[in-house]
């Protein structure tokens, strides 16, 4: 449905040149939920903006329904808009308009009649969950409510595709899941393939099935969620899921004892392994759990359980390799913390 190939976008500002993208391909099929997760700067949103058009690459070529958008003159450009919707981190409304006359928007500017654009606002109302905030504006909205009004006005003229640009990061944590939740349902019910940036994995993690990780204009992996989940490529995709795991050593090792850090991935069935109780049991090492959580992503089990395993050296490296026998297992942090007080 979108194929980017060799994509290039080159900014020139204030006679300084910024590499935007730097021959970046993807491809994202219909009905995908793809999300495109790196740092600010990374060259997100050119890309997002390539696809509708609101940027033209300096080279490559950015094929839409099956046409080279890169050439379109601004009269096709808006044709091929009108299949692609957009919402926006600050949601932009227009602050003077009712819920209604925001949503209904974009069809006036189709020249739909007054009975096609009352119906149809009114499913859209239906669809977001606010047909009692019709008449309000959107200074009397919360946050959520406004990125459900641009949702609705972003699907209004029937798009195949909805671009999301950071739509969850000025929400909080419980307005993104509802958020989430309806953009998913957007996707399973009425079949639209959804393109987001984001810069948090927990987003990524909730809804898309494919995620491409960008990173100083250059696109470093992309494959399903499962597997840059559980087999990362790039550092800064490690990095990403250090950072939603959220762990730290807990205590350091006695003297004379190293600590090792250890990430151990479970994947479908091995999530039941009884991998920490044998560690205990047949080899003389300490295993503090740090973090650990099973979730399901895209139906499979997916578990990630990061311990501080301690204890001799010869102790730790015979644990290590009965880990590595069993489960994919990565070390992370410092390889080896050795306490040794000074003599
Ligand atoms: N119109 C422009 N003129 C000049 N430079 C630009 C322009 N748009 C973007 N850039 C530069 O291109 C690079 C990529 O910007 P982009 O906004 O695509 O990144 P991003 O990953 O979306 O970042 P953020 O998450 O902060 O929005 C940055 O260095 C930015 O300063």
């Amino acid at each position: 449905m979108i194929r980017i190939q060799n994509v290039s976008k080159v900014f020139t500002a204030a006679k300084k040149q910024v590499q935007a993208l730097d021959n970046v391909s993807l491809t994202i099929d219909k009905g995908d939920i793809f999300g495109i997760i790196g740092y600010s700067g990374a060259g997100k949103s050119t890309l997002l903006r390539c696809i509708n058009g609101l940027e033209i690459p300096t080279s490559g070529s950015v094929r839409v329904f099956d046409q080279d958008i890169s050439h379109f003159k601004e009269k096709q450009l808006r044709d091929v808009r009108k299949q692609i919707g957009m919402i926006f981190q600050h949601f932009n409304l227009m602050n003077s308009k009712t819920v209604f006359d925001n949503i209904a928007y974009p069809l006036k500017l189709q020249k739909a009649n007054k009975d096609e654009i009352a119906n149809r606002v009114k499913v859209l109302l239906q669809l977001v969950d606010l047909e009692d905030k019709t008449y309000s504006y959107p200074s009397q909205l919360s946050g959520g409510q406004k990125q459900r009004v641009a949702i609705a006005r972003a699907l209004a003229t029937n798009p195949d595709i909805l671009l999301c640009d950071e739509a969850t990061s000025a929400l909080d944590p419980q307005t993104t899941q509802s958020i989430l939740a309806l953009l998913k349902r957007i996707n399973k019910e009425l079949g639209i393939t959804i393109v987001l940036i984001t810069h948090q994995m927990e987003v990524i993690k909730q809804i898309c099935n494919k995620i491409a990780v960008m990173e100083h204009g250059k696109v470093l992996e992309t494959d399903s969620l499962i597997n840059v989940f559980t087999a990362p490529k790039s550092q800064i995709t490690k990095d990403f899921l250090a950072k939603d795991m959220h762990y730290e050593r807990l205590c350091q090792p006695n003297q004379g004892e190293i600590s090792l850090m250890l990430h151990l991935k479970y994947v479908g069935n091995s999530t039941a392994t009884p991998l920490i109780s044998t560690l205990s049991r047949e080899f003389d090492v300490t295993t503090n759990i740090t973090y650990g959580n099973i979730e399901k992503l895209q139906d499979t089990l997916v578990g990630n359980l990061v311990v501080d395993l301690q204890g001799h050296p010869a102790d730790v490296e015979s644990a290590l390799k009965y880990i590595q026998q069993h489960i994919e297992v990565e070390v992370i942090k410092d390889e080896y913390i050795t306490n040794r007080t000074s003599a």
